[in-house]
């Protein structure tokens, strides 16, 4: 901003959100340069030939949120869309976008007393698109009143909602959802992507996401949180060298599946053997080990933790149950790399002394630190954050998106998460992938988040043949998700 001329990041801005808005008037395809993580992201769009004609409402917040939503109406008006503008506070609205807003022909619906006239409701309720300019990056808390009630009236009734910078009333800085707030079909955002347009609750609420560029490339800090694209998971999948061998490439020992639970160890297993591992070394009960041997030859057993030697890393917890937790406790101890999911989390010591990877679920990680599920879930980035400094380990919070918080701070957020991988015995193969890239020796940061990286492929290359993946389907899919992976990123 010092270094423009005054406006001139809100004129690139607008012009950028009212390009999109005629695009998806025009019915154009929605593909664009942008990033529409969530995958598909086709928008239902009121294909109408462009914007002439349009009915086109603005909801008018009074920071520069709302200025952008004001110089963007303007460049709609003045291209034949009929603009009409609800203003939430009279006394203090963006000026400058007003004057413009109204010489291009916009109206403005509500008056002095208030937002919510007759005329502004009636208007809600017909437009074509409303976008919202309640609130950006400076908004704190939900909508208020009158701002909540247009939001819910906006997304119920309305046409396309479409989020300028991000949805109001959801926070920027972190994903969480604090009150009321807008649910965008579209999220038309300025010069980054805000933490919370990825994270969840509140990334639910942004719909598709579209990268406006203002140029504040060369001046961004580092990212508060990463995503990795394909590439950048490509070129951390360790590819065997000439002189590879088993024990170069990692061996794996595998705490893991129980007589109660034999398929966690058939699935973790069967992870790690597709997730690369030079060898996999599994410690379990003999009638869990010959249904390993089965199924997995290339496998090796022993009875328990203490008969497991010659590992590069551990995976510790799937389906284990609870009767092995000195076992768990040993590889804990034993200072190498130690991946612990699902019940190994039980065993946790107050400090953990090797590099690890934990891996749980909302309801795991509410238990290791005492809060309530419903917390975890409202809060992710906070919680994960938490684990990782109480541990001094790296925590891979599974979910809708699945976080990987490092103790050290960096946070990378999964963009290839399905809900078909919400089944039974899916973590137990994303566990066996995780313990695999451990023993290969990457750092528990990388391997979590290649692991669900790859893991996220697979379900989607599932679900598109099976539809409703069992956690099978999904470790079937594991080697073709890591060949496409790479044939794409050697293509580049
Ligand atoms: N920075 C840049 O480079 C660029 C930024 N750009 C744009 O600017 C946006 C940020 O603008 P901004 O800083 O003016 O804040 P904004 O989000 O409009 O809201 C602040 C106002 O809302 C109020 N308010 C707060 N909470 C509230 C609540 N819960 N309910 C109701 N009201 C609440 C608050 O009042 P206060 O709390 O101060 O009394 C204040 O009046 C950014 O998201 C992007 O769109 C682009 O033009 C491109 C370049
Ligand atoms: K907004």
């Amino acid at each position: 901003m010092a270094t423009l001329p005054d406006g001139a990041l809100m004129q690139r801005a607008a012009a950028g959100l009212a390009a999109v808005c005629a695009r998806i008037l025009r019915g154009a395809d929605n593909a664009s340069p942008g990033m529409d993580w969530r995958g598909g992201g086709q928008v239902t769009r009121p294909a109408r030939g462009g914007p002439y004609g349009a009915r086109v409402v603005l909801l008018v917040g009074s920071g520069d949120n709302g200025g952008d939503a004001l110089w963007a109406g303007a460049r709609l008006a003045r291209r034949g869309a009929r603009v009409d503008a609800v203003v939430l506070r009279h006394d203090r609205v963006h000026e400058s976008g007003l004057s413009a807003f109204l010489d291009a022909g916009g109206r403005v619906l509500s008056d002095d007393d208030g937002p919510l006239t007759p005329a502004a409701e009636q208007a809600v309720r017909k437009a074509d698109i409303v976008l919202d300019g309640i609130l950006g990056i400076g908004g704190k808390g939900g909508l208020r009143d009158d701002a909540a009630y247009l939001a819910a009236l906006a997304s119920a009734d309305a046409g396309l909602v479409i989020a300028v910078d991000l949805p109001s009333g959801i926070d920027a800085d972190t994903g969480e959802t604090p009150g009321a707030h807008v649910r965008a079909d579209v999220t038309v955002t300025f010069g980054t992507h805000k933490v919370g347009l990825l994270i969840d609750p509140a990334a639910e609420a942004a719909g598709h996401i579209e990268l406006v560029d203002i140029g504040l490339g060369p001046y961004l800090p580092r990212p508060a949180v990463e995503m990795l694209e394909h590439g950048d998971v490509a070129a951390r999948i360790p590819v065997p060298g000439r002189h590879a061998d088993k024990y170069r490439r990692g061996v794996l020992g595998m705490l893991a599946g129980s007589t109660r639970y034999r398929g966690a160890a058939l699935l973790s297993v069967g992870g790690a053997v597709h997730g690369g591992a030079g060898m996999v070394r599994y410690a379990g009960p003999r009638e869990v080990s010959a249904m390993v041997l089965e199924r997995w030859p290339e496998a090796v057993t022993a009875p328990d933790v203490e008969h497991t030697d010659r590992v590069q890393a551990w995976a510790v917890g799937s389906g284990l149950g609870d009767d092995r937790g000195d076992e768990a406790e040993a590889a804990l101890a034993s200072g190498l790399p130690v991946l612990v999911d699902a019940d190994g989390l039980r065993h946790l010591p107050a400090e953990l002394t090797c590099p690890a990877l934990l891996t749980p679920h909302a309801g795991e990680l509410a238990r290791m630190l005492d809060v309530d599920r419903g917390d975890v879930e409202a809060r992710r980035l906070h919680h994960a954050r938490e684990a990782a400094r109480r541990w001094g380990a790296t925590v891979l919070l599974k979910g809708s998106t699945t976080l990987v918080v490092s103790p050290d701070g960096r946070v990378r957020v999964n963009s290839t998460g399905t809900p078909a991988l919400a089944t039974a015995g899916s973590g137990d193969v994303l566990a066996g992938l995780g313990g695999a890239l451990l023993a290969a020796g990457l750092d528990p940061l990388d391997a979590g988040s290649v692991a669900a990286h790859i893991h996220g492929v697979a379900g989607q290359v599932a679900a598109g043949t099976a539809g409703q993946p069992a956690a099978s389907d999904v470790l079937d899919a594991v080697p073709g998700a890591m060949v496409s992976l790479v044939a794409a990123h050697d293509l580049l």
